[in-house]
């Protein structure tokens, strides 16, 4: 007998091309409304909550299809009529439709269900914004393609490989664009192409762009698909001549048939190897291989937040691990006994050794390590510490990290995620792990106008 609970799959209620009329009910994490035709989830472009719209179909899988508004019946309250359309049409700032209300208000909502969902009950914080929040981002990775015969730079259509050319990149800082720009133009002028991930043929793939905002010191690297730069001495002469604020252009080599946008081989074409930012009054060189947060203005918050919550004393040891450049390290630095910084990019460490150095900090060690396996080696040892920062990538910390915790026994632990999913299921495990949540998670907004959400929250050794 067939099993009478047997989930029967619905047939979608539309197909492509169709015109329908639907009511916008949600806004998924990848900046898409979401409409559902007799319990059918469809994801519409740029809709957002509260609309109703006429949609157009324009692919239907087996569970779920996608649309694009043909016409706004009702529009939200919170829709921003935007003039650079290109900003939602390519993906580079997916919510700009969004106010910035409405978009930090989304950002809370986030956090707060991700934690409802891994059943921890905790209370978060009105996401902390910022006054401008355009033209923030210190970095770029653009894209070269061919576009009728000349490399161009610009930007993915959404969803695909095709590039969309563009001057302006609306949430990018104006010496960014100007980089890319100007360094678009000098290839245009001496004929360089660009690669081609079919062919495998062509020369620049990327155009990356790193400004120090505090500093005015700006970097341009060209990314190859090899070891040859055609016309080196022609580009190098144009491009410094045409960036007054350039204190460094490299050459990086990518020969690696993925998306991955930078190789490990920097070749320095012109000026020093590095340039320098200011943060919350240290100085820091950056590489070109190395992790910078993007958006400095509320780096500046979220590290003063992170370091006030931490209740640092002058004899506590602390370990920044995920550290990168070292600035969580020595942010705090002045304010304990010691502090180690644990990071797996070596060149990074380089940097977080001289950055201690020149700003004359002598309690900061910086060591390159796999950060699960230094804390598990550190546990072994019976070694602890007072604090643990940890500032993870997006896919959090792994399961050995938190047993070591564990071990460990930190009296305070300060988690800054870049990724609230990843965030509460380690919360969750260190729940497990003898912590509770002290005070409240606090989402900031380190990447306005995107679905990206910050957030920063305290664990503590329960008594
Ligand atoms: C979100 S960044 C934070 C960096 C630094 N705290 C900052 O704000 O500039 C995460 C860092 O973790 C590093 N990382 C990634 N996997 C790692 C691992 N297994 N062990 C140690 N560091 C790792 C990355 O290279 C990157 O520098």
């Amino acid at each position: 007998m067939a099993k009478a609970n047997r989930t029967i799959k619905k047939k979608a209620p539309v197909v492509k091309n169709d015109l329908v009329t639907a009511d916008i009910i949600d806004l998924t994490y990848q900046g898409m409304g979401v409409a559902k035709l007799d319990g059918f989830p469809v994801f519409v472009a740029n809709g957002l909550p509260g609309e109703r719209v006429d949609m157009i179909i324009t692919k239907v899988l087996k569970n779920y299809g996608f649309a694009t508004i043909k016409k706004l019946i009702k529009p939200s309250p919170d829709r921003v009529e935007l003039e650079d359309k290109l900003a939602l049409t390519t993906g580079i700032a997916p919510m700009a439709n969004l106010s910035y209300t409405a978009q930090l208000a989304w950002k809370q909502r986030q956090v707060r269900e991700l934690f409802k969902k891994a059943q921890i009950q905790a209370s978060v914080a009105p996401t902390i914004g910022m006054e401008d929040p355009t033209h923030y981002r210190n970095k770029a990775q653009i894209p070269a393609q061919m576009v009728n015969g000349r490399l161009e730079t610009g930007f993915y259509r959404r969803g695909s490989h095709k590039l969309i050319p563009t001057d302006s990149f609306y949430i990018q800082d104006e010496n960014v664009d100007e980089a890319i720009r100007v360094t678009r133009d000098v290839l245009q002028e001496e004929g360089i192409t660009a690669y081609d991930e079919e062919t495998r043929k062509g020369t620049i793939r990327h155009v990356m762009a790193r400004y120090g905002k505090a500093t005015g010191e700006l970097m341009v690297v060209l990314v190859t698909n090899g070891d040859k730069l055609p016309k080196k001495e022609a580009l190098v002469e144009k491009i410094k001549d045409r960036l007054p604020k350039l204190v460094s252009l490299v050459q990086n080599v990518n020969k690696a048939h993925s998306n991955v946008i930078m190789g490990s081989e920097n070749h320095l074409l012109w000026g020093q190897e590095e340039i320098k930012d200011i943060l919350l009054g240290k100085s820091y060189i950056i590489g070109p291989n190395s992790f910078y947060q993007v958006n400095p203005v509320t780096t500046a918050k979220l590290y003063a937040l992170a370091k006030d919550m931490a209740d640092l004393k002058k004899t506590d040891t602390v370990i920044d691990a995920y550290c990168g450049i070292g600035t969580i390290a020595l942010t705090v630095a002045d304010d304990v006994k010691k502090v180690i910084g644990v990071e797996v990019v070596e060149p990074a460490i380089e940097d977080a050794k001289q950055n201690a150095r020149e700003n004359g900090i002598w309690n900061a060690d910086f060591i390159a390590a796999d950060a699960p396996e230094q804390m598990r080696e550190w546990a072994s040892q019976g070694k602890t510490a007072d604090v643990i920062f940890v500032d993870p990538p997006r896919k959090g910390l792994t399961q050995d990290f938190i047993e070591a915790v564990g071990t460990m026994k930190p009296e305070r632990l300060v988690y800054v995620s870049c990724n609230p999913a990843t965030l509460a299921r380690d919360v969750s495990d260190l729940l497990e792990h003898g912590y509770e949540i002290d005070g409240r998670i606090q989402p900031v907004d380190q990447f306005p106008q995107t679905m990206h959400v910050e957030a920063v929250v305290k664990l503590v050794l329960k008594k």
